[in-house]
């Protein structure tokens, strides 16, 4: 059953900018979604609208039963439970990490604002830094006392706008590892945005993708990954080779094999050591293009001739937009 529904929804900040068009999604509850578009393409727009921070210019979003209400429609903009962390997201610099995650629970019973703030600095394994500045840890950490504090209330919905851009790589992938589990362990509904196909999936398999304002494809990452709704989409998971001759036929790097005399002839024209790979650009002998295929066995040097081969199944086809 959906839980967070977004109906028809559509943004114009002014006749210009269009952010978003008649967007719709429903998200089950408790469900970790990963939503992945270009720069521009309205994800901050609709985050900021589900969170009822930001008036929408048609369409209604809602909570369960609950009609999320826009700042036009609300004193005071915004939900406790729905909980939007961003890049900028900024922590009480005076305050101690512990303070920090405290703060939302002021109102609470003493007891209760104590034993929550444990939980969360537990959950989180921020105790060692509990009395620590925001300015004494680096950017993940303080991403990760950032969304402490957020759970802190216990919202049913967290949202999260591409909250470790500023984080290096590796901390960034290991950081987003530890949330997921910790997600996964409590019923709190996310959705978290990047323009990071990577990232996106160590987070989640389960994909929303978004172009120009529109929600263009939602499901599980192989199967849009096998069947992606447009060129956009595919592309967003690497590099397309055309196949000669077949408008809109793909084949991706990955998905072709060298074989013998009977493949596509080519030439190694660039070679290059990838982590796991080499990365080699071929010439098709038959055609002007130039293919790139993934050598794992580090076995071609430029200027060998090699034969290609891929499987039918493989291909990735699509209306030319
Ligand atoms: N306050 C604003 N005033 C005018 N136009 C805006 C405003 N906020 C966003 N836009 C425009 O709306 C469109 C969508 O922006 P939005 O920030 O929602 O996209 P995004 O996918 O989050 O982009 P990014 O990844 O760069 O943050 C863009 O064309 C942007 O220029």
């Amino acid at each position: 059953m959906s839980y967070l529904k977004v109906s028809e929804v559509s943004k114009r900040y002014d006749a210009a900018s269009v952010a978003l068009e008649d967007f719709s999604l429903q998200v089950k509850r408790g469900g970790v979604v990963s939503m992945v578009g270009e720069s521009g393409s309205g994800k901050s727009s609709l985050l900021r609208i589900i969170a009822g921070l930001e008036v929408q210019s048609a369409g209604v979003v809602h909570l369960g039963d609950q009609k999320i209400l826009n700042p036009a429609q609300k004193l005071v903009p915004g939900y406790d439970e729905i909980q939007l962390i961003h890049q900028e997201y900024k922590l009480y610099p005076n305050s101690t990490v512990e303070e920090n995650i405290a703060r939302p629970l002021l109102l609470y019973d003493k007891d209760y604002q104590k034993e929550r703030t444990e939980e969360i600095l537990k959950l989180l394994s921020l105790e060692t830094f509990r009395d620590k500045k925001p300015r004494q840890l680096s950017g993940g950490q303080q991403q990760k006392v950032a969304i402490g504090r957020a759970l802190s209330i216990e919202p049913e919905v967290l949202l999260l706008d591409e909250p470790f851009s500023s984080v290096d790589v590796i901390q960034k992938r290991e950081l987003i590892e530890e949330l997921k589990g910790i997600f996964d362990s409590l019923e709190v509904t996310v959705i978290f945005v990047t323009h990071d196909v990577d990232d996106a999936l160590l987070m989640s398999e389960e994909l929303l993708i978004i172009q120009k304002g529109k929600l263009v494809q939602q499901g599980n990452v192989r199967e849009v990954f096998r069947k992606p709704a447009n060129e956009y989409v595919a592309r967003l998971f690497g590099y397309l080779n055309p196949i000669p001759g077949k408008k809109g036929s793909y084949v991706r790097p990955s998905e072709v094999r060298f074989t013998t005399e009977n493949g596509l002839k080519a030439n190694v024209v660039k070679q290059q050591f990838l982590l796991h790979y080499n990365l080699l650009t071929v010439k098709l002998a038959d055609s002007s293009a130039f293919w790139r295929v993934d050598d794992p066995s580090r076995t071609f040097e430029v200027g060998n001739e090699v034969f290609l081969a891929y499987e039918k199944e493989q291909l990735i086809q699509f209306e030319q937009e």
